[in-house]
């Protein structure tokens, strides 16, 4: 099989030249900005050790860094082509087409797990019922979890396990039908066994979605990404299809991060 090329697969976002300041303190952009394609319908990881910028790379995706008043962004980040900190761009709808879930699972635990999913489409002025219920199923069944709720829809969250929840919380953001997931290691708290469920989701996923993770875990990423990115000390210091990365990088600080010798 001929490799992968942007030609191939399409590139669905692409950083260029971000640099992620906090105060005059650079938290990702570290020698001359990070340059990332994401390929569309592929799951992208990034590693690198804790403090290395992999969150503060994940979160200027979305815009989030705007709600964080001491972080600047530089450079730019097309999405479609387009860059989404232009001008005149809104930042909620590039949230709506580039959603997010946590590390911990922020299912709200008193309210119901039907309310839950459909949290986020009220939210985006969805009020009609039997949509909301269309939407709620399809969003549970994506998340691969309305076989297990299906008869509790109306009981709350706080009845579901860890791992239950965290899925509960990707079928809040699946509700509004992202073009791109990002994911802040979704799978931290989470037991091995709920850890797995997770994965074997991110798999289906990509079907539907472009998936970015964050990652502490190298078989993980080794396990579930189709390309990976290395970080270290604010610069992005390797990307490349994630069997390369693993098997051959190309940088010695790469290859000493995957062997273990750090982080
Ligand atoms: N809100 C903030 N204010 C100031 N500095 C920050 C802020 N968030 C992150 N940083 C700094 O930016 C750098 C990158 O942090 P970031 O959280 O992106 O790393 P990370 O690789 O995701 O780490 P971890 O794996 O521990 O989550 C670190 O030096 C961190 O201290």
């Amino acid at each position: 099989m001929l490799p992968e090329t942007k030609e191939t697969v399409g590139t669905h976002m692409e950083s260029k030249g971000l640099v992620v300041r906090y105060g005059n303190r650079v938290g990702v952009g570290v020698g001359g900005g990070v340059n990332l394609p994401i390929y569309r319908h592929r799951i992208t990881a990034l590693i690198g050790p804790s403090g290395c910028g992999k969150t503060t790379f994940l979160r200027a995706l979305n815009r989030m860094h705007d709600l964080t008043p001491i972080a600047r962004v530089e450079g730019e980040v097309l999405l479609d082509g387009e860059n989404i900190y232009a001008p005149g761009v809104d930042p909620v709808l590039v949230r709506r087409r580039v959603g997010m879930v946590f590390q911990k699972p922020t299912a709200f635990p008193t309210m119901s797990i039907y309310d839950n999913v459909a949290a986020g489409l009220k939210l985006v002025g969805i009020r009609d019922k039997r949509r909301l219920d269309e939407a709620v199923e399809r969003a549970l069944r994506g998340a691969a979890l309305w076989d297990e709720v299906k008869d509790r829809l109306r009981t709350p969250a706080s009845g579901l396990s860890g791992g239950q929840q965290q899925r509960l919380t990707i079928a809040r953001a699946l509700a509004v039908e992202p073009e791109v997931l990002l994911m802040d290691e979704p799978t931290a708290s989470l037991d091995p066994i709920s850890t797995q469920a997770i994965e074997d989701l991110l798999l289906s996923l990509k079907e539907q979605v472009t998936i970015v993770i964050v990652t502490h875990n190298m078989q993980q990423a080794a396990r579930v990404s189709d390309y990976t990115a290395f970080f270290l000390n604010g610069e992005m210091v390797e990307f490349g299809p994630t069997e390369s990365i693993f098997t051959k990088p190309k940088d010695p600080r790469t290859e000493a991060y995957i062997t273990g010798r750090f982080g």
